[in-house]
This record gives structure tokens, sequence and C-alpha cells, in this order.
């Protein structure tokens, strides 16, 4: 069986990073994987290891500011077009690999998660071939510093995981900027921004802390009731269906790499009997509950 691991996420949110230490601890587990690179704008020193297959060697971003006179963002989107009417050329390089993890270092931008085709389309590619993918999208720590940003980050990672619709782990990035640390107290420990407490009520969201008000007390900003509404309707939802909870990432801690990677192979196996499934391939039993 071939494994293949969509890292999603926002720009900057520690993609390559992420994707560079899943690479070495896979090494050092003794399990064969290649890193894929789907950033058509990356930067060749963003990658510790060589990338096995790199849309770079396809198309590039500078490639179509230069020969086509696209601006950055639309040279982007021009990229994504010219893989999704070149997938033979992705097919054909990931036909090399039997039995091997590919770990695929996507790009930060939003409407790539949201609503382009592209991706939903790789996942059907990916499936047809008969590989076995999932997703981890990662959120960084810096979400945990107002409710209102994380209100904002939950509803990106629900928005790409409805899109996709392929096993899914969320995971907090960047945790060593967050928590406490015995030596230096970290950034968010001077600031008094993050206890414990809080940080578990952020990775494992905590309906009230999404609805209470902004401030304390008397301080407490009164709420528009509209929207108070809104966020109790959002709040609920999140509730009835707990699909996103954050696992923590904190690089400096080697156990935590290795609990990612074992949720990851979890939800890889999760299913194994079953035929892969593709995404948007859905019938009406699947909203029978949700009236
Ligand atoms: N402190 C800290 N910094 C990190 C961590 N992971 C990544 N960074 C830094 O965050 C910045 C962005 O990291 P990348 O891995 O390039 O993020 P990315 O999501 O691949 O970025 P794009 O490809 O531009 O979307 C770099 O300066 C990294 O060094 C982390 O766990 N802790």
């Amino acid at each position: 069986m071939r494994y293949a691991v969509l890292v999603t996420g926002p720009a900057g949110a520690g993609k390559s990073t992420f994707s560079n230490a899943l690479m070495t601890h896979l090494a050092a587990s003794k399990r064969t994987a290649h890193l894929v690179n789907l950033d058509p704008a990356a930067a060749p020193d963003s990658f510790e290891y060589a990338p096995s297959i790199d849309i770079k060697d396809l198309i590039s971003v500078e490639d179509t500011m230069s020969e086509l006179n696209y601006g950055p963002n639309g040279g982007l989107i021009y990229c994504f077009e010219y893989l999704l009417q070149n997938m033979d050329w992705l097919e054909e390089h990931i036909g090399e690999y039997e039995n091997d993890y590919l770990i695929i270092d996507c790009p930060g931008q939003i409407e790539l998660y949201t609503h382009h085709p592209f991706l939903p389309s790789l996942v059907r590619n990916l499936s047809r071939l008969g590989m076995r993918t999932s997703a981890v999208y990662l959120l960084e720590s810096q979400f945990m510093e107002d409710k209102y940003k994380f209100f904002s980050g939950v509803l990106s990672a629900m928005s790409a995981m409805v899109n996709l619709e392929i096993p899914w782990i969320n995971i907090m990035s960047k945790m060593d900027l967050v928590l406490p640390n015995t030596e230096e107290p970290a950034v968010g420990a001077r600031n008094g921004m993050r206890t414990q407490r809080n940080i578990a009520r952020y990775l494992d969201p905590d309906p009230l802390l999404l609805v209470a008000p902004r401030g304390r007390g008397d301080e407490a900003d009164p709420v528009n009731p509209r929207f108070h509404a809104l966020n109790q309707a959002i709040v609920q939802l999140i509730e009835d269906h707990p699909l996103v909870s954050f696992l923590p990432l904190d690089l400096t801690n080697p156990d935590s790499i290795e609990t990612i990677l074992s949720h990851i192979d979890y939800t890889m196996q999760y299913g194994e009997d079953e035929e892969p499934r593709e995404p948007h391939d859905l019938d009406e039993g699947d909203f029978a509950d949700m009236d």
C-alpha cells in the first residue's frame, strides 16, 4: 500500500519545516519516505531534503512571471491550472514509488483550500492510483493569542476539511513559542498569555471560550445579540461534529512528532478494508442525519 500525506495550512504555518521533520522521523524509524513539493513558488533553500517530485520541474511562478507577465498571485493560479491539465505528469512520477510514504508539501494560498478545484482533483487522482491519502492542516500557535483569531483559524480548517473529505488531522504548530519553558519563559508565557489550562481549551476547542464576550467582568465588550446568536450556532456545530481538535506540534520535543505520526498512521489504516472513497462522491444517505 502506498501512502500520501498532504501537508496543508495557511502561509507560514510551518508546513515545510514540519515536512522536513516528518522526513527525518520516518527515516529514523526505517520507513521510506519521499518529499513532493507542490509549491511552484518555493524557495530552493526551504527544503532540507531534495524533493523527489517537484512541481517546479514542470512549471514555476518565476516562469509565469517572466514568460507570461503574470503577477505573483495570478502566476500561482496559472501554475495550478497548468498542473490540473498535466496530471499525467504527476501520475507518472508518483507511479515510480511503491510501498512508500509521499509527504506532499502544499502551498499556503488559502483559496487553494477553500474553493479551488486543484486539491480535490489531486486527491481523486491519488485515490485512483490506489494511494491512501490523509491530510494534516497546520495552524500556528499565534492563533491562540485571541479567541477571534482562533475562531477564524478553526473555520479555515473546517472549510479545507469539507472541501477535501479525507482523513484529517489538525495541528497547532510552533508550540515552542507558547509553551512555558523551564529555562527561558516562552513569549506567550512572558505576556501572561497562556496557561496550560488555556492551551488545553484551545487544543480541544471549548465552546464557552468561543462564545464568551471579549474582556472580563465590567470591562467585557457588549456582544451584538445577532452575532452572539451566530457565534453560538457555529459553536454548536463545532460541538456536535467534534472534528476540530488540534494536536500540538512542538519540534523541540521528539515525542510530539511521534504522536502526530502515530495519528497519521491510524487515520491511514482506518477503513483499510474499504475501497478508498473519492471526495465529493456523496449520495443522499450522507445527508440523512442532517435534519
Ligand atoms: N519557533 C518556531 N518557528 C517555526 C516552527 N516551524 C516553522 N517555523 C518558522 O516559521 C517560518 C515559516 O516556516 P515554513 O516551514 O517555511 O512555513 P510554510 O508553511 O512552509 O510557509 P509557506 O510555504 O510560505 O506557506 C520559518 O521562519 C520557520 O523557521 C516551529 O515549530 N517553531
